[in-house]
């Protein structure tokens, strides 16, 4: 993927998307900023994360999806032959519900992205050694595992796999970070410190997540995307879209009457 100057993190242009006869995204025209952070909320079953998979083209492992239209990721279609899935999502990472590191060291898995990616020989041991170092800093972990950096991931605490998860995305220097309710499994203290995280992180990229909770979404981001059955209904910034909506369906659903 090109590192060249965009006006918007992610474009897309009359996206459509079927599973199978099912169309489960309808015209889809949207421009999400960089260096912000934007909610794509709406009742269950609208769309949301089937939206967020357009990005780094993950629905695609179904064969019967089918996508029409246009998708530009920093203003480089995402369909062009030249651009790899390896690269696409390289520059396109993913944070899922539930944190879901690997069960080797944690360690192991902020390096393995670069392992799977970088050339081998350049990977030395004071390489990795400084990735882990800055990635884990990053997320503000360095301090609490730099003496527990063998141990199993799978073993820490939700709140610390959840940010080791993002911190393994950074040594791959993606442009965008993809967050399919990344703190649905997460107590208070756990959701306050990844939305923390989020504000911290988006000064360098673009990021989406997809979120249920109407308090998260107005407590995180910068615009809100209201889904409806596949359609956007409206996107714009967040304190408008809950307090002086433009469409009747969007003042329903931020004020509670579906959904
Ligand atoms: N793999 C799939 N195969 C067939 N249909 C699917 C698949 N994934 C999602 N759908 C359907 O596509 C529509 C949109 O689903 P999607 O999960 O994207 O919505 P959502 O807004 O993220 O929902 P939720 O908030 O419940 O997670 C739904 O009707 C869903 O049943």
């Amino acid at each position: 993927m090109s590192s060249a100057p965009a006006a918007f993190g992610i474009e897309t242009r009359a996206l459509n998307l079927w599973y199978g006869d099912f169309q489960a995204l309808r015209d889809v025209s949207l421009r999400i900023r960089p260096q912000l952070i934007t909610s794509l909320i709406g009742p269950s079953g609208c769309g949301k994360s089937t939206l967020l998979r357009c990005f780094n083209r993950v629905n695609e492992r179904y064969g019967y999806v089918r996508t029409t239209g246009a998708i530009e990721v920093l203003g480089q279609n995402i369909y062009a032959p030249e651009v790899s899935l390896v690269a696409l999502r390289k520059a396109v990472g993913m944070v899922f519900q539930r944190p879901n590191p690997l069960p080797i060291s944690v360690y192991e898995n902020v390096v393995f992205g670069l392992r799977v990616h970088a050339d081998r020989k350049q990977l030395t041991r004071a390489v990795l050694d400084e990735a882990v170092e800055t990635a884990l800093g990053e997320v503000g972990l360095w301090a609490d595992l730099k003496d527990r950096l063998h141990a199993r991931a799978t073993s820490l605490q939700l709140e610390q796999q959840q940010k080791l998860c993002i911190a393994r995305l950074l040594p791959l220097k993606p442009s965008v970070i993809l967050m399919d309710e990344p703190c649905s499994a997460l107590d208070t203290a756990g959701t306050r410190a990844v939305e923390e995280l989020m504000f911290v992180l988006k000064q360098r990229f673009t990021i989406l997540i997809v979120t249920h909770n109407m308090s998260q979404a107005r407590r995180v981001s910068d615009e809100c995307v209201f889904m409806l059955l596949g359609e956007v209904v409206e996107h714009t910034r967040t304190e408008q879209l809950f307090l002086t909506p433009h469409d009747t369906r969007t003042a329903d659903y931020v004020e509670g009457r579906y959904g």
